[in-house]
């Protein structure tokens, strides 16, 4: 086994090491743990809230290789007190309800969980300035279907764009059941911040689209809520790691800075499909193993265009972004 290969892989090796004592069979139980939320991620530091308070976490060995990642629930021991130099211990990760996963690129076979437990993921394209992409939106939610995580489209800058610019983008995803918002400088986020409350969002997007823009009208104190782990806090433009913020409302928000897209060699050809959901029932009459790329292959996916059941714009995206997966040879 390569130790590249399981960057994220949650089964251990134990192995003795010559001259270790044997490990004890029964673990202490740690029944005096405490719940918290992992927050942020900072070289092998972790940021977690417990009940109001931030905690500085690093991980017992007991966890073996198993990642921590934000979002995830965790069971700290040790000094919970959130003082400047305490420091707690993780000893347990929650089951985790969902996971976004990304590989660096599609041919990069080796994926990253990004977030763990989101139940949303918010896809954030400019109307312009960076002009918007189909292809960008749609990659995000084969990942958001792949993941189980409910998307939401977020189109920023409306007030720098012509008057019917989103309603035209959004058009695109007419057939699913896309929630969208649209967000302007002169107006406040409201219905984005209604989607929001109550709920765990990670934001996701190209930069330059407005991202650090909303957090901070979503999360006036946004400073404050990463407290006093500068590294976070400052670093939120050049750190590569997401950091969640607690929103006014209730629920976080998760941005996710280094993040810009996600790599989908993870996902299988079939999953790719299913973040289609206008297309996915027109594969029934496909041949077995049908790769879904043309019509002289077999394919029914352009009889179910023809048919008018989706649009060829959509068949043309979805081919796209399987074009772009090298795992498919
Ligand atoms: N007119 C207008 N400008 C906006 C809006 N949202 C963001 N901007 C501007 O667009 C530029 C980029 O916004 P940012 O919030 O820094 O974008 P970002 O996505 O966080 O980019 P990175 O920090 O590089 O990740 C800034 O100059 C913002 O002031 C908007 O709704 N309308
Ligand atoms: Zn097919």
């Amino acid at each position: 086994m390569s130790p590249r290969r399981d960057l994220d892989e949650d089964d251990v090796r134990v192995r003795a090491r010559p001259g270790s004592r044997p490990r004890t069979r029964t673990r202490p139980t740690h029944a005096d743990a405490r719940e918290a939320l992992v927050v942020g991620v900072d070289r092998g530091r972790y940021t977690c809230w417990l009940d109001d308070r931030e905690v500085t976490a690093m991980r017992a060995r007991e966890l073996g290789r198993k990642s921590v990642v934000v979002g995830d629930r965790v069971a700290l021991v040790g000094d919970v007190s959130g003082g400047p130099d305490a420091l707690a211990r993780i000893v347990r990760i929650a089951e985790r309800r969902s996971v976004l996963r990304r590989t660096a690129d599609d041919d990069d076979p080796y994926e990253r969980v990004i977030v763990a437990n989101a139940d949303q993921l918010v896809v954030v394209t400019a109307l312009v300035d960076p002009p918007p992409r189909t292809g960008f939106v749609d990659r995000c939610l084969v990942a958001a279907f792949d993941a189980q995580v409910d998307p939401l489209l977020c189109l920023t800058k409306a007030d720098l764009a012509p008057k019917d610019a989103a309603d035209e983008f959004r058009q695109h995803w007419a057939a699913l059941d896309l929630p969208v918002v649209t967000t302007r400088r002169d107006e406040e986020p409201t219905e984005l911040e209604e989607r929001l409350t109550g709920r765990m969002s990670v934001l996701i997007g190209h930069s330059g689209v407005g991202k650090s823009t909303l957090v901070n009208r979503l999360v006036p104190d946004a400073e404050r809520a990463t407290g006093g782990l500068s590294a976070i806090g400052k670093g939120r433009h050049t750190s590569t790691s997401a950091v969640a913020l607690a929103l006014p409302g209730g629920g976080w928000v998760i941005d996710t800075p280094g993040v810009r897209s996600f790599g989908l060699a993870h996902v299988s050809p079939a999953s790719v499909l299913a973040g289609f959901p206008d297309l996915a029932p027109g594969a029934a009459d496909c041949p077995p193993n049908c790769e879904h790329r043309s019509a002289e292959e077999g394919c029914a996916l352009d009889a179910w265009v023809e048919a008018g059941h989706a649009s060829p714009e959509r068949l043309a995206s979805y081919r796209r972004l399987l074009e772009s997966r090298s795992d498919l040879g």
